[in-house]
């Protein structure tokens, strides 16, 4: 349980409200509170420099440890000055606000214009754990790279693969006709994917507003319309289900239950492998900036960690434990942060369009 920042007007920044929210910042409530109340907290401007936010005060000393990618930006782009940044894209509460029905989570025109143009200075690939197809669906954009499943379903376009494991590719063409590779480490798994949606499906049934999603390597069963007192019900069927298949898992996202093909893949692998393929593994002077919001995404930051070069950037609006260095509140803040990524690459001597 958290309290989020609220943004106020500016003729009413004394009038706050506590936004009671989980562990993920997810709304699960809202409180007036008085004018003159004792909530700590400190003013600051968000992203169009007009709007004061407020901020509580253990969001504050945690924003310490976790700066916001907005207000270093400029430290963070001399580091980076003369690197190869490569950015790495979460969806799902990164590009697009958290939503109750997980097919109305459509992206912004000018999120996908931000994308776009960022994708046009360096390369960039958007990792998601809903299924490829569906992503692309909602970024239609054809200048990034899509990784579905978590990772394990990722294409790439076809060149001399630098590749770990290339048993796992296959070729196919991507939505222009070009010739590409598809990576997928859990085919084997496919269908017991299916069957194990099918067992799901059956016995979820009675528990109104859980919707089971089809990932393709993986399943979502979400749980955001589910009553809390019918939760551990759910939670039981789900776990009971997977004592028949021992060779999957069970993960938690926002509001979602993850099943899992149990596989050595995940986020971080899949920023690994991209790089790989796009022939920027081994190179020291390649700068991964990741930028995700949610628990799979703690793996790719992890990963960057261990590369010891890069800015994993966690979204959030409240504190949380994360391997992160840097954060952004918001997909508001993502988009302005990526808007100020371009421009600043368009304006830095040497720029250069990626082909
Ligand atoms: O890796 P991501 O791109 O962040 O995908 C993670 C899950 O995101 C989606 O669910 C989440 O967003 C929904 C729409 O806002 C929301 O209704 C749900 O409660 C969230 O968990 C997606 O539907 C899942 O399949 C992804 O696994």
């Amino acid at each position: 349980m958290g309290f989020q920042r609220l943004r106020a007007n500016q003729q009413n920044v004394e009038c706050i409200a506590k936004v009671r929210s989980d562990e993920n910042g997810d709304r699960i409530g809202v409180t007036k509170t008085p004018k003159g109340c004792d909530l700590r907290r400190t003013k600051e401007f968000g992203p169009n420099n007009n709007e004061p936010v407020a901020l509580d005060a253990n969001y504050t000393s945690w924003l310490i440890k976790h700066p916001s990618a907005l207000s270093m930006f400029d430290q963070m782009m001399n580091a980076a000055k003369g690197k190869r940044i490569v950015v790495f894209l979460d969806y799902d509460g990164t590009l697009s606000p958290i939503v109750e029905d997980p097919d109305k989570a459509l992206m912004s025109d000018p999120m996908r214009s931000a994308v776009g143009d960022v994708a046009r200075y360096f390369p960039t690939a958007i990792i998601s754990g809903r299924c490829r197809d569906k992503v692309l669906d909602f970024v239609q954009l054809n200048n990034v790279y899509y990784a579905g499943s978590h990772g394990m379903d990722i294409m790439v376009p076809l060149r001399p693969l630098k590749s770990r494991d290339l048993t796992k590719c296959q070729r196919s063409t991507d939505e222009k006709g070009n010739e590409a590779v598809v990576f997928q480490p859990a085919q084997e798994y496919l269908s017991t994917v299916q069957e194990i949606i099918q067992v799901l499906a059956e016995k979820t049934k009675t528990i109104g507003g859980v919707r089971i999603e089809d990932n393709k390597f993986c399943i979502s069963v979400h749980f955001r319309r589910v009553r809390q007192e019918d939760f551990q019900d759910l939670e039981e069927r789900v776990k009971s289900t997977l004592k028949e298949y021992p060779l999957f898992h069970l993960t938690r996202g926002r509001k979602v239950l993850e099943v899992r093909p149990s596989i050595e893949w995940d986020k971080g692998n899949a920023v690994e492998y991209l790089l790989d393929t796009l022939g920027l593994g081994n190179s020291n002077d390649v700068f991964p900036v990741y930028i995700g919001d949610d628990r799979t995404d703690e793996d790719a930051f992890k990963a960057i960690q261990s590369r010891g070069q890069g800015y994993p950037i966690l979204v959030s609006s409240i504190p949380k434990e994360t391997m992160a260095s840097y954060s952004l509140r918001d997909p508001s803040e993502v988009m302005f942060f990526l808007l100020q990524l371009a421009r600043w690459r368009k304006n830095s001597s040497g720029s250069r369009v990626v082909t």
